[in-house]
């Protein structure tokens, strides 16, 4: 990035941010209304602040804007988003950033209780509840099982689904000992996926719920917590595995997701997504916030 960019982004100082995280996913959010960040800024914004122990530090950031779109099947969409993950890479869905950016929607007058909003992946909607935030996903598609990888010398098998992004699902005897990052990294990045790639979960079932542990693309790294992994896993592996929707999943941080399908055949029926999105909290954007990018400019050599 050069420093006329960076400079571009440090003229945004003083807008405010709002932190939230969704079960350990964690993410920066900005009502743009008021913010007005340009497109053509947001995923270097994103790529700066996102960065952990020099900034803000997220797994995510997402903008929030009016919408005037009325939608087919979902009706008027009351709100859109521009998804960033923490390396800048647009993604078209993220299951724990809805439920966060579905609830601030809700508190700054975006949208009421009940409320649609549009995604790359296509139109969500989302329910606040006394309890957290539930979304009903788009449709699933892109099954597939049994696609073996060569990954160090041995196979790996997974089964696997796009619930808005793409998704890999392990099945795995012990989940403390899964080889999430290295194992995960190779697999999201296997000229199989390419060139979009895939996130990669790792699950086993436990005490009647299903463990899961994810590596994100554009993370690239495990996070706490992945809301279209713990669907992902919940569809391909829960039936498998004798568990009935809703399917309890406990994510890395050990807090637990609710994901509820029909499935008939080879069809999910609709497919909700139910847990928790909390405040972590609000600022205004600090400049210096974004001075570890200076460290980053391209070099003329
Ligand atoms: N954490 C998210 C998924 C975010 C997008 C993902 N990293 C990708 O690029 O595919 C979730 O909760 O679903």
């Amino acid at each position: 990035m050069d420093s006329a960019q960076i400079k571009r982004l440090e003229a945004l100082a003083g807008i405010d941010l709002v932190k939230m995280t969704g079960t350990g996913n964690d993410f920066i959010l900005v009502d743009n209304r008021k913010a007005g960040v340009t497109r053509e800024l947001m995923s270097d914004l994103a790529l700066g602040l996102c960065q952990r122990r020099r900034s803000v530090g997220a797994d995510g950031m997402i903008f929030l804007e009016p919408s005037n779109r009325v939608d087919p099947v979902r009706g008027t969409v009351d709100w859109r988003w521009h998804f960033f993950n923490a390396d800048g890479s647009a993604a078209e869905m993220c299951g724990n950033g809805g439920r966060c950016a579905a609830r601030y929607a809700h508190d700054v007058g975006l949208a009421g209780e009940e409320m649609v909003f549009d995604t790359t992946a296509g139109p969500i909607r989302a329910w606040i509840l006394d309890s957290g935030v539930k979304l009903e996903m788009i449709h699933p598609f892109g099954a597939y099982q049994g696609v073996e990888l060569e990954v160090d010398g041995g196979m790996v098998k997974m089964d696997g689904v796009n619930t808005g992004v793409p998704h890999a699902v392990i099945a795995v005897e012990d989940i403390e000992a899964a080889p999430v990052v290295p194992v995960g990294r190779k697999v999201r990045f296997a000229p199989h996926f390419a060139p979009a790639g895939t996130n990669v979960n790792f699950a086993c079932a436990k005490d009647g719920e299903l463990v899961v542990r994810t590596y994100e693309r554009g993370v690239e790294d495990e996070t706490l917590a992945c809301g279209t992994g713990a669907v992902a896993s919940a569809l391909m592996l829960g039936p498998a595995m004798g568990l009935k929707s809703p399917v309890r999943v406990k994510v890395r941080s050990g807090e637990e997701l609710k994901v509820h399908f029909d499935k008939q055949g080879e069809d999910f029926g609709p497919v909700f997504l139910e847990g928790a999105a909390h405040y972590v909290y609000s600022g205004k954007l600090n400049a210096e916030a974004l001075a570890w990018l200076h460290t980053q400019e391209d070099s003329p050599c």
